[in-house]
């Protein structure tokens, strides 16, 4: 049988919708569900094999996009969240019962400060932008998958159209990298 990727993934890719406004992210409890409001649609939404990501329950890959922080708000049962990490760059801020995880912040000097990290499958409207690409592939064996498998995994995201890389796009490294350069002086 083929691995699961991704609820989103697995079945094929929807494209996303222009002019798309947003909508709402709920948990995964029966009731009083925390629930986050986004008032737009998100930026790089993308697969991730890391370790650190919400993935849904018997899935290889989350799929997770950043979006404006001021487009962000806890807007039901915001005290059921807990931050999993205090110490990691992004802040998961997960549900306390359920464990799903609503959004990540970066606090400190960062690229992608200002970006909240979030999961468009928790919501149930439809027009969200698409995941663009795939990354930290390889962690996925970190977690206990077998490598051998590794090149149908690959495989599999280049059928849909996705890139596949070990860490995140050229793009995005580059601007790591760039803010890296210009915090240590070797940039202006
Ligand atoms: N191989 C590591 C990679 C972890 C990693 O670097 N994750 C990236 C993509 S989400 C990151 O930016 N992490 C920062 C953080 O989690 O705070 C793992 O699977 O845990
Ligand atoms: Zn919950
Ligand atoms: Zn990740």
């Amino acid at each position: 049988m083929a691995p699961s990727l991704h609820p989103l993934i697995d079945n094929g890719i929807t494209k996303g919708t222009k002019n798309f406004p947003g909508g709402k992210l709920r948990c995964h409890c029966p009731s009083n569900k925390v629930e986050v409001t986004l008032s737009s649609n998100v930026l790089h939404n993308h697969a991730c094999g890391c370790s650190q990501c919400y993935k849904p329950r018997g899935y290889l890959f989350a799929v997770i996009a950043v979006i404006p922080v001021s487009n962000v708000s806890v807007t039901a049962n915001g005290d059921k969240l807990h931050i999993l990490d205090p110490n990691a760059t992004i802040l998961r801020h997960a549900c306390k019962e359920c464990g799903v995880h609503l959004y990540g912040r970066i606090e400190k000097d960062h690229a992608f400060k200002g970006l909240d990290f979030v999961h468009v499958e928790l919501s149930d409207e439809k027009g969200w932008q698409e995941p663009q690409f795939a990354a930290f592939v390889s962690s996925i064996i970190e977690q206990g998958f077998d490598p051998k498998g590794m090149d149908e995994i690959r495989g599999k995201f280049h059928s849909l159209g996705l890139e596949t890389y070990d860490a995140l796009s050229p793009p995005l490294m580059d601007a790591l990298a760039t803010f890296a350069a210009k915090k240590s002086g070797k940039l202006q």
